[in-house]
């Protein structure tokens, strides 16, 4: 069988450099380029923390499927970036695997529609890592029963996008099952603008950005006498890779845009 041919985009990254050793150590998988920010003409063992991994960067994803035969982009860069690049991908015939975040409800729409009218496979995983898959899951069955909720996301402070990708998706996943509803006292007023955090039919997100932390969340469930809390931490972005990998294998079998591992992992 051949190797899936990869071109990963952000390998400089704090997710790109985790991806680009997975793609090197999987025997299924092949790395054939990079797309930078910058480096452009350079190989990308030539930058430290990549010695041997002798494989041509570009800033210009067009020239890179130009000038390369690939199958999947991986892309891991800055949600200013993650849309455009998916497209460049659709236009090349090449499926992209979207760990980048930022997305809106409609462009996932637009580029839905865009892969399905190109029988293309593509997936946006705003989180790849199992158990924040899980958190999801379980916060979704826990929200039928107990409908008041607030999620507390905690961040490094390198993070550009509030709140993360992850709680706007714990957030969609949970108002599939529970009735909009405004939460705490109907007269409540903010004292401090944002004291409350932001409003998702009703739900109340709260995103915490500070050195030392790497991705965590926090889903609170308030009920008469009670509280739940589920809760995961990433430690370690290693957390992720397993996730991609899965996306990477599956992209190859669909034909249209799924958005979410949770459709992934049955
Ligand atoms: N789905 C998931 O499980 C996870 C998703 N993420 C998301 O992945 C993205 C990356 O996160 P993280 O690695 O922490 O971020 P980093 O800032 O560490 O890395 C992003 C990299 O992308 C590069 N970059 C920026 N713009 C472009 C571009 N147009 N083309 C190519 N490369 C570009 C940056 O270069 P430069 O510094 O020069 O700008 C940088 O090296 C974020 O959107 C984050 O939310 C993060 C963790 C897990
Ligand atoms: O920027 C990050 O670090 C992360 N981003 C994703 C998100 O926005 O949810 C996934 C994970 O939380 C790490």
């Amino acid at each position: 069988m051949s190797k899936v041919k990869i071109v990963v985009a952000g390998p400089r990254g704090n997710m790109g450099k985790e991806a680009v050793k997975m793609v090197s150590s999987t025997d299924e998988f092949t790395l054939v380029a990079a797309v930078d920010s910058k480096h452009a003409g350079m190989m990308l063992s030539e930058i430290e923390g990549f010695q041997g991994i002798d494989i041509p960067i570009y800033t210009d994803m067009q020239q890179c499927f130009k000038e390369n035969e690939v199958d999947v982009l991986i892309d891991l860069t800055a949600p200013a970036f993650g849309k455009k690049h998916m497209q460049t991908a659709f236009e090349n015939g090449v499926r992209p695997v979207v760990g980048t975040t930022g997305f809106t409800e409609e462009d996932i729409i637009e580029l839905r529609a865009t892969a399905e009218e190109q029988g293309i496979g593509a997936i946006i995983a705003p989180n790849f890592a199992i158990g924040a898959i899980l958190m999801m899951k379980f916060s979704q069955m826990a929200a039928k029963y107990l409908p008041d909720v607030e999620i507390i996301e905690r961040h490094h402070d390198r993070k550009l996008d509030a709140p993360s990708g992850t709680a706007i998706k714990t957030a969609q996943l949970i108002s599939e099952v529970r009735e909009q509803k405004a939460q705490g006292h109907p007269n409540e007023t903010e004292e401090l603008a944002g004291a409350r955090g932001a409003n998702f039919e009703g739900m109340r997100i709260h995103s915490v950005r500070l050195p030392g932390l790497v991705a965590h969340q926090e889903v609170i469930f308030g009920g008469v006498g009670q509280t739940l809390t589920i809760r995961h931490d990433s430690i370690d972005r290693t957390s992720f890779m397993p996730g991609v990998k899965l996306a990477v294998d599956a992209v190859l079998r669909i034909d249209t845009l799924v958005y979410g591992l949770e459709h992934i992992i049955e």
